[in-house]
């Protein structure tokens, strides 16, 4: 088996992290160049992560993602031009292009950790979660006291150093788990993580069933938040679910397990057919993708926790890819009935096979569904009425929710103050008559929808060949964090 992604960024990660020993060995497993992942037919069998049937079967089958039979592909459409080879880190670390940029400045403050073992400043405690390539157990740092997570990735295969080094590259970011600090030794890295007591969502989503509307995107916003961040980074995630999302004591969702992660650079697209069955999307299964792969597992999650079961199921692995390269949803009858259409017009928006038609990471987050529950812009004194019947947009309102100023709003504003069809006057319960208000106004966003032209969807800088990926923090982290991350 061989693959590579970006053996010059591994490289110079490598160099900093390990002692010239270590160094060797890693060189000796990479291949150098620029080269596309493609699983052969056998691989592909291999490749059964969690193939869930239902929410309700907790059975989780460990993923194999060997990338066999990896061969390079050159094509006239330039898919695949490598890691993108930054300057080194700066004392200041200046903002410059690429992964190594940052990597470089971690490093700086990774090798004083790795000078010492681990058991010097970390007490290990029980095993809180068994994955493909080590275990995670508690630990606490023996001078604070503090909790943390420690995740053990024994050495050998590649996807180890690929997963240390995108930990590495996005750490800091609210949503992603943070990393404490990385030692090694001869066998292993040892990633201290901080510990998400909360648990993972789908425990979270087994107990608790479907979720509110409100729920749901509040939820979703947060995971796009946190996929839009990856992608400016240069990282597609290759296995969004509800498995790899962990829950703070307070319920803040990170996204954890980085573990199939790519790096991709401007103009890139993946082919190593990486995911877990039921969450792929269509176009990992013909081998040739992009980004947007993390959109469409999004939209398989949103699917599962607004109706509490999965959009593509079957008996099988092969069966569910089967499902999810042919199945055409149907959002019209059943349990999507007492779904808003705004929510089902996100889903179909996420879930779209033609990938030049899905949903960008900042579409989702410009949907007027997502604004509607997580903007609080309809929490107006309107809303709030103890008006039964009459349900009023008012032209600023959509203005919020379409990012467009016009008078057309007002028009639309105008047509539907009143939506009586999901309203029920001789209700008695004021929360029935809350929900039933709600109804109304998510529904009549769906008019809005309807009439505000999204704009076409954008080529991400990831598949523009001339743009280049600029390195770019979330307004909420400030440059240096990204470089003093542990
Ligand atoms: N920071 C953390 N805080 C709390 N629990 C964690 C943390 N990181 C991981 N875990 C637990 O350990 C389990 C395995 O972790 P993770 O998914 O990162 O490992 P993995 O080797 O990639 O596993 P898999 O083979 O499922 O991909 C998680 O499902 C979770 O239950």
């Amino acid at each position: 088996m061989q693959y590579s992604s970006g053996a010059h960024g591994i490289y110079d990660v490598l160099r900093f992290f390990s002692n010239l020993m270590c160094i060797m060995e890693a060189l000796g497993k990479k291949r150098k160049g620029l080269e596309i992942l493609q699983l052969s037919r056998n691989s592909l069998k291999q490749l059964t992560i969690w193939s869930h049937l239902s929410l309700e079967s907790s059975s989780r089958h460990k993923k194999k993602c060997k990338e066999d039979d990896i061969k390079e592909v050159s094509s006239s459409k330039n898919v695949f031009q490598g890691i993108v080879t930054a300057p080194p880190c700066r004392s200041t670390c200046q903002p410059a292009r690429g992964l190594k940029r940052k990597i470089g400045c971690i490093d700086a403050a990774t090798q004083m950790g790795r000078k010492k073992k681990i058991d010097q400043d970390y007490e290990l405690g029980e095993i809180i979660g068994k994955g493909k390539f080590g275990s995670v157990t508690l630990c606490r740092n023996k001078v604070s006291g503090e909790q943390f997570a420690c995740k053990t990735l024994r050495k050998g295969e590649e996807l180890v150093y690929q997963e240390v080094e995108i930990m590495q590259h996005l750490s800091g970011h609210p949503g992603i788990v943070t990393l404490r600090a990385v030692y090694e030794d001869a066998e292993s890295f040892y990633l201290v993580m901080e510990f998400c007591s909360g648990g993972r969502l789908l425990d979270q989503m087994a107990r608790e069933g479907n979720y509110s509307e409100h729920r749901a995107a509040n939820i979703l916003k947060e995971l796009v938040l946190v996929i839009k961040y990856c992608h400016e980074m240069g990282v597609i995630h290759r296995d969004i679910k509800p498995e790899n999302i962990l829950l703070t004591s307070s319920g803040r969702m990170k996204l954890a397990d980085f573990g199939l992660a790519a790096r991709v650079s401007n103009g890139q697209s993946l082919a190593g057919v990486v995911g877990s069955p039921a969450y792929v999307a269509p176009e990992v299964l013909i081998g040739d993708y992009s980004e947007k792969v993390d959109i469409w597992s999004a939209g398989v999650l949103l699917h599962a926790l607004l109706v509490g079961m999965l959009p593509f199921q079957g008996d099988s692995v092969e069966a569910i890819f089967q499902a999810i390269k042919k199945v055409n949803l149907d959002f019209e009858t059943g349990v999507w009935e007492s779904v808003s259409q705004p929510a089902r017009n996100l889903i179909a928006g996420m879930l779209t096979r033609d990938v030049s038609a899905r949903l960008t990471a900042d579409e989702v987050l410009r949907h007027p569904w997502l604004l509607f529950y997580t903007e609080q812009i309809l929490e107006t004194s309107t809303f709030k009425s103890k008006t039964r019947n009459r349900v009023k947009l008012t032209s600023k309102q959509l203005t919020a929710i379409t990012g467009v100023e016009s008078e057309r709003n007002k028009t639309i504003a105008g047509s539907f103050l009143s939506d009586d069809s999901c309203l029920n006057s001789s209700s008695d319960s004021s929360s029935r008559r809350s929900e039933e208000q709600e109804c109304g106004l998510v529904d009549a966003l769906a008019v809005a929808i309807s009439r505000v032209r999204i704009s076409e969807p954008k080529r991400s800088r990831l598949c523009s060949p001339t743009s280049p990926i600029r390195q770019q923090c979330s307004s909420n982290m400030k440059l240096n964090n990204l470089c003093t991350a542990f």
